[in-house]
């Protein structure tokens, strides 16, 4: 069972993220759907989520007029230069938790010289209480800031503290890791529809696969090499898959992790902050 929240948490944007993180606090029974409160622009997002009995706003304004302990910024990074300038005052004296890619606590912290600042990386699957997510105090932000960002993330998945200059990382691998997943799971279906098989129960197949490799190598913290062994019968058929597969596998995960944190930079960079290796 998910500690219980007694916070009132305010998400700002009602996207993929926003609306996952808001789903998911109120799921997990971590927080009563009437301490979340969510602002989004367009009223349509905003409807599937009043029907749990969480608040919703059109207008931040309204939101942080609520007087929201904690106020998690949702927006698209290209977007939130213009929040942060908007909304100084409204966020000012509070703990503003950032998922925003790429931009830097320092950045964030030269925009809202009185609020409280923890920069967090979430991944998509918050929404199902299996997200994976890193988070990064700022230089302002207290202990109890921090126990609050895990309590929040912690209650929609995995949740780990990592330094700034690590997040950048992790996020172009965790963030960006639920799509990178989804695009195996189209590859193995794909190859599958190559030889016959049923697209949809191929890719059924092959999901329930995934989860079922993920439970056991979270259950157990078995090495994947040590569990590869155990699928891989001497002279088999798993042998022969895995050495046309394993090569140019981690060459692809690398380009493909290596462009996230390029565009990750070059997002950081038009929202005009600091990179954390500045
Ligand atoms: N999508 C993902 O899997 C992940 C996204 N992120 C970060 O989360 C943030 C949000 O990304 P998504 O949810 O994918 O974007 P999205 O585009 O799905 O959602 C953004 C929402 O913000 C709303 N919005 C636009 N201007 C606004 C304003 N002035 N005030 C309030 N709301 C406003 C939009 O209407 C939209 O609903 C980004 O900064 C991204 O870097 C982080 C980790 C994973
Ligand atoms: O694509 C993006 O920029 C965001 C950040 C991590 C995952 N999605």
């Amino acid at each position: 069972m998910a500690e219980k929240i007694e916070q009132v948490i305010g998400v700002i944007g009602a996207g993929s993220m926003g609306s996952a993180i808001a789903r998911g606090l109120v799921a997990s029974g971590a927080a009563a759907p009437e301490r979340v409160l969510v602002a989004n622009p367009s009223a349509g997002k905003l409807a599937p989520l009043a029907e749990l009995g969480i608040k919703t706003f059109t207008s931040n304004e309204e939101l942080l007029a609520q007087g929201p302990d904690a106020v998690v910024l949702a927006v698209k990074p290209q977007v939130l230069p213009g929040v942060l300038a908007e909304h100084t005052d409204g966020l000012a004296g509070r703990l503003v938790i950032s998922i925003a890619a790429g931009v830097s606590v320092a950045s964030l912290e030269a925009s809202l010289a009185s609020s409280r600042v923890v920069r967090a990386m979430p991944n998509l699957p918050v929404q199902v209480l299996s997200g994976a997510t890193a988070v990064c105090p700022g230089s302002r932000a207290t202990k109890e800031d921090l126990d609050l960002s895990l309590a929040i993330f912690s209650a929609l998945g995995s949740a780990v503290v990592l330094r700034e200059d690590q997040l950048d990382a992790e996020g172009a691998v965790v963030g960006c890791g639920p799509a990178y997943v989804a695009l195996l799971v189209d590859d193995l279906t794909r190859a599958g529809v190559e030889h016959g098989l049923p697209a949809a129960a191929c890719r059924e197949l092959v999901l329930s696969t995934m989860r079922g490799v993920a439970e056991q190598l979270l259950a157990s913290g078995e090495h994947p090499r040590a569990y590869m062994e155990k699928v891989t019968s001497p002279g088999g058929t798993t042998a022969a898959g895995l050495r046309a597969m394993e090569s140019g596998m981690f060459e692809v995960a690398c380009a493909g992790v290596d462009a996230a944190l390029r565009r990750t930079r070059e997002l950081s960079e038009a929202a005009g902050g600091k990179t954390t290796d500045d």
